[in-house]
């Protein structure tokens, strides 16, 4: 059996693909391939270590940091310092950007943002968390990096991935040439290419949302949930409901096997919870790259412009088609602005917005 192209050798392979290819973002893709592999470690014997629970911090969210999340900020940022291609870390747990001193005496052109350890909430229960990284080049090479090459929008990023630790643990990337997942084969401690050129299927029958805080959500985001669970084999509903309470990992499931995830404004969350710089971008650029759609229920996830390190932003990211009929239930009901590319689109039968 042919042993399957390492990511080391993937990306030499595809760099010719890349814009100013002179390796330094090949570089940087295995800098960050090195520190998912320590955090890796760390995960699968995590119940044999001292490295569940709460690490008596709390982060600029105002959320409890675990232990996991500290170890894999960690990882990440030695592993990016010793590799010498990124100048600043923008990361989900620290406050302020991160000026690196790298080896290459601070010519690094590349900004990284990172959301270190994903699905926090799913550490201690063994189920499947992630890490999550964007990546920019600095708006000028030749001026010092700042907060202003960190806060340029999504569409600017030159490349975005994530891992998921799971049943298998995968590093799903873009440089904005189509999306390539490889997996990492313990036996030789090598991301191993396994699934090139993911699409998601423009239609999908999966909905992913915390439905706990149903009562704070939008009217239009409780109707299609409503909609999502009405009877009608036209359209193949109802759908099936699936959250794992881990972006990275609901996202992966629904890039297989088709899907929308939704995370609205709701009481809590005025703006929503996840975060643009680190989260809603990254997964943006990855979706689009498959062939999906990322929105906040009206503008494009990647055109949303950035004021502030950790903001926030409500997101709708998925299956096109699920994407853009969630949009519709967003806009008021008497008006249908997006035609969605099904066929057989059923006639909207008013009496199905009963309240
Ligand atoms: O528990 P909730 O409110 O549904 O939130 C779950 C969401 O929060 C997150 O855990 C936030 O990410 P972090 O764990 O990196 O803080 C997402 O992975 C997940 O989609
Ligand atoms: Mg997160
Ligand atoms: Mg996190």
């Amino acid at each position: 059996m042919n042993q399957a192209k390492t990511l080391g050798q993937f990306i030499i392979e595809k760099q010719a693909d890349l814009p100013y290819a002179k390796g330094e973002l090949s570089r940087l893709l295995r800098d960050i391939g090195i520190a998912a592999k320590i955090v890796n470690r760390e995960v699968n014997k995590a119940g044999l270590m001292d490295i569940l629970g709460h690490a008596n911090a709390v982060n600029i969210q105002g959320e409890e940091q675990q232990k996991l999340d500290v170890f894999a900020n960690e990882q990440f940022i030695s592993a990016l310092t010793s590799g010498g291609e990124c100048c600043i870390v923008a990361s989900e747990e620290n406050e302020d950007i991160i000026y690196l001193n790298s080896p290459s005496g601070g010519n690094a052109k590349y900004i990284v943002a990172i959301d270190p350890l994903d699905g926090s909430s799913n550490i201690d229960v063994n189920v499947a968390v992630g890490s999550i990284f964007s990546i920019y080049r600095k708006i000028d090479i030749n001026a010092p990096a700042g907060l202003a090459d960190v806060c340029q929008k999504g569409s600017a990023q030159v490349a975005a991935g994530y891992v998921i630790y799971g049943s298998s643990t995968m590093l799903v990337y873009t440089t904005g040439k189509g999306v390539n997942g490889v997996t990492l084969d313990p036996s030789i401690g090598e991301f191993c290419l396994s699934h090139p050129n993911m699409q998601i299927p423009v239609e999908g029958r999966i909905y992913s949302i915390n439905e706990g805080n149903y009562v704070h959500f939008p009217q239009g985001v409780k109707r299609f949930i409503k909609y999502c669970q009405e009877e009608d084999t036209a359209s193949d509903r109802p759908y099936i409901s699936r959250y794992i309470g881990s972006m990275v990992a609901d996202l992966h499931r629904n890039l297989i096997k088709g899907g929308i995830f939704i995370y609205p404004v709701t009481a809590n969350a005025p703006s929503g919870k996840l975060r643009l710089v680190y989260e809603c971008n990254p997964m943006a650029f990855i979706i689009e790259q498959a062939g999906g759609r990322a929105t906040d229920g009206k503008q494009r996830i990647l055109d949303i412009e950035v004021s502030q390190l950790h903001q926030r932003s409500p997101i709708f990211i998925g299956s096109k088609n699920m994407v853009i009929t969630a949009e519709n239930f967003m806009q008021s009901e008497n008006e249908l602005v997006k035609e969605v590319s099904i066929p057989e689109q059923p006639v909207l039968d008013y009496t199905y917005f009963p309240d």
